[in-house]
């Protein structure tokens, strides 16, 4: 007999049991698989935009831990990239052409990198789409865990965790951004990123450079390490723009701009954005624009425009569209970056590339 004069049915009980271990799985499930399963959620892992659908069961994460992740990614992807230059055993091959018809390169560093930062971050975030540049083997998995530390500059730039859906999450990696430069040897240019987009905006960014052990990280509306210089030049700004893909940038500069514009062509997305910024690294060239004409894929721009965004700058197309960083992997309205200036004033003082022709 229980307390009060209630009798107990078993039956009773065992079903108050099990509806109470229904409630509990329905509450942590979307935590356990979170964090644990590899691909329970998320799909099979592959390559480029046509990735897994992110998991629609309510499920979150938080971005501080996905930047604390993505730095990481981009760091043990850099030590590839290192690793493989070191050894001058690149196998280089090309995936094909550009529209413009350079090789489009790839590499061991291109390929081990991918491998790296693709599974860490796979690992860690089970349940959100991943678009990278290179082809992920699934043959040849790996599974990196994630310590779960916060590193301590983090912690103190964004002090409590920020939850999003998961669903609303597309993560873009690009393994190694130059690679033509990196089958050149042209180390500075070289760099590893990660990007984190939200509903397609881009709210966090982590450019690294391997060969300088620089990483440059920020959050829109979190916190960065890294910030904007000082002052720029509006009027005659010196302009960074492609040194391999340039199609017709340096006309279009110049007659924007001036014969007295200063060009500066290099290799990288992510090298031309830190040369707006206050980056301490040696080998980085400053400037104070960057303009691209030709096509461009998402993974090359996103980390960029999210620190610039992050930082009060601006990344568009040349006619001063928001690039949205969900569907396809490129865009085609050609970049213009800046930072500290009149962002739409620049834009109208471009010539309209469709009907120049250029
Ligand atoms: N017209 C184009 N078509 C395809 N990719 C392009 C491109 N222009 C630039 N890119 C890519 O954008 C990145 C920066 O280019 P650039 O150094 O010429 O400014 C490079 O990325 P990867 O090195 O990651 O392939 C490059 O391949
Ligand atoms: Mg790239």
């Amino acid at each position: 007999m229980a307390p009060m004069g209630i009798r107990l049915s078993p039956l009773g009980v065992a079903v108050f049991c099990l509806l109470g271990l229904g409630v509990l799985y329905h509450l942590y499930s979307g935590f356990l698989a979170g964090r644990f399963s590899l691909f329970g959620l998320g799909g099979e892992p592959g390559g480029g935009a046509a990735g897994p659908a992110a998991s629609a069961d309510g499920a979150t994460v938080d971005l501080r831990e996905m930047l604390a992740v993505s730095v990481l990614a981009a760091v043990r992807g850099g030590e590839e990239v290192r690793r493989v230059r070191e050894s001058n055993v690149l196998h280089e091959k090309s995936k094909g052409k550009t529209r413009e018809g350079a090789d489009d390169k790839m590499t061991s560093g291109d390929v081990l990198s991918n491998r790296k930062m693709f599974y860490l971050l796979k690992t860690a975030f089970p349940s959100v789409q991943i678009n990278t540049e290179e082809h992920v083997d699934t043959a040849d998995q790996e599974v990196i865990l994630w310590d779960r530390k916060i590193p301590e500059d983090i912690l103190k730039e964004i002090a409590t965790p920020q939850e999003v859906p998961a669903e609303s999450v597309t993560v873009w990696i690009d393994p190694l951004d130059a690679t033509q430069e990196y089958t050149e040897d042209l180390r500075k240019y070289v760099t590893t990123m990660v990007c984190v987009a939200v509903n397609g905006k881009p709210v966090l960014g982590v450019i690294h450079k391997p060969f300088s052990e620089y990483t440059a990280w920020a959050m829109v509306d979190g916190g960065s390490n890294v910030k904007a210089r000082t002052s720029y030049n509006e009027k005659t700004p010196r302009i960074v723009v492609s040194r391999s893909h340039s199609g017709m940038v340096k006309q279009v500069a110049l007659q924007t701009f001036g014969n007295q514009t200063t060009i500066i062509p290099a290799g990288g997305a992510g090298y031309k954005v830190l040369a707006l910024l206050d980056v301490p690294d040696k080998s980085q060239e400053k400037a104070d624009l960057y303009i691209h004409v030709t096509y461009i894929k998402k993974w090359d721009i996103c980390a960029g425009n999210a620190i610039l965004k992050a930082l009060g700058g601006h990344m568009t197309t040349l006619s001063g569209e928001e690039i949205s960083y969900t569907g396809s992997d490129g865009i085609e309205g050609g970049l213009l970056a800046s930072i500290r200036m009149n962002h739409q004033a620049l834009v109208r003082k471009l010539p309209d590339l469709e009907k120049t022709g250029h």
